[in-house]
């Protein structure tokens, strides 16, 4: 197992008043899957992104990645672990203006100090499957929301990590463009990446090999697409959806 978050807890202490985020969490991604996490606002599905992107540590449980016990590895190491193990692509892009779109792209690599070489290797290696040689010298000011989301996942994917983690990746972007950003994850997990989505949108997670379904802190239910199409699986996850807030509603 590549990923394997067990038996995860959150809960969130404030003046005086507690909030558990995600009470009994427990599932595994395999290498090479391209799985979805589906929830209603408040699920949780943020607070188990961030434990699982080390940005937050659960309350009780592990989340091992590589076999590596995520909650042992030391400040000092926790951003190098990042970038060599994680690929990060957000909603909002997360880009910088003041950096060409190539120097974006690099930025994990200048970080963990490789050399000019290895990154233009790297770059021309990944540039054409991302369809985005002629974005590099270009500032992302200059670009449309579609092509930053290239962007960023170039630089998610540059330092080549096992996992690439994905929140709500074509929530900022109109239909067209998130339908080529969702082929585009497809595509990448066709030649072997593994993808782990959070999303709201019943469309992007039609593209996903299996959809995990997040209620009140538990996964509730999971979905393997099997051979269907995206239509099918789309009509499927549809049906869950339903459900689950039928279920909740009784
Ligand atoms: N830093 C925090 N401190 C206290 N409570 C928090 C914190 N972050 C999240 N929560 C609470 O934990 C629960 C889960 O929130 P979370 O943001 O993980 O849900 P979500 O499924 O990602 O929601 P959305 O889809 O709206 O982003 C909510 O009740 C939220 O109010």
């Amino acid at each position: 197992m590549l990923l394997d978050v067990k038996n995860v807890k959150k809960v969130y202490k404030t003046a005086g008043n507690e909030t558990t985020a995600l009470r009994h969490i427990d599932f595994g991604v395999k290498e090479g899957e391209f799985v979805a996490i589906m929830g209603e606002s408040g699920s949780g599905k943020s607070t188990l992104l961030n434990i699982i992107a080390t940005f937050d540590k659960p309350s009780q449980g592990t989340v091992l990645l590589n076999d590596i016990d995520t909650s042992t590895i030391s400040k000092k190491h926790v951003a190098q672990f990042r970038r060599e193990q994680l690929g990060f692509v957000f909603q909002d892009f997360n880009v910088l203006d003041t950096f060409s779109n190539k120097d974006n792209i690099l930025l994990p690599m200048v970080l963990s100090n490789k050399s000019v070489e290895a990154m233009e290797s790297r770059l021309n290696d990944i540039a054409p499957t991302l369809g985005i040689q002629d974005l590099l010298n270009k500032y992302p000011y200059e670009i449309s929301g579609g092509q930053k989301q290239r962007v960023a996942i170039a630089r998610a994917i540059i330092t080549n990590p096992p996992l690439l983690l994905a929140d709500e990746p074509t929530g900022a972007l109109d239909s067209k463009s998130s339908e080529q950003i969702l082929e585009l994850f497809r595509h990448l997990n066709q030649l072997g990446r593994t993808i782990l989505m959070v999303t709201h949108s019943i469309q992007a997670a039609s593209y996903a090999g299996r959809v995990l379904f997040i209620k009140d802190g538990m996964v509730y239910h999971e979905i393997y697409r099997g051979e269907e199409d995206n239509h099918q699986f789309n009509e499927r996850i549809s049906q869950s959806l339903t459900l689950l807030s039928e279920r909740g509603a009784k």
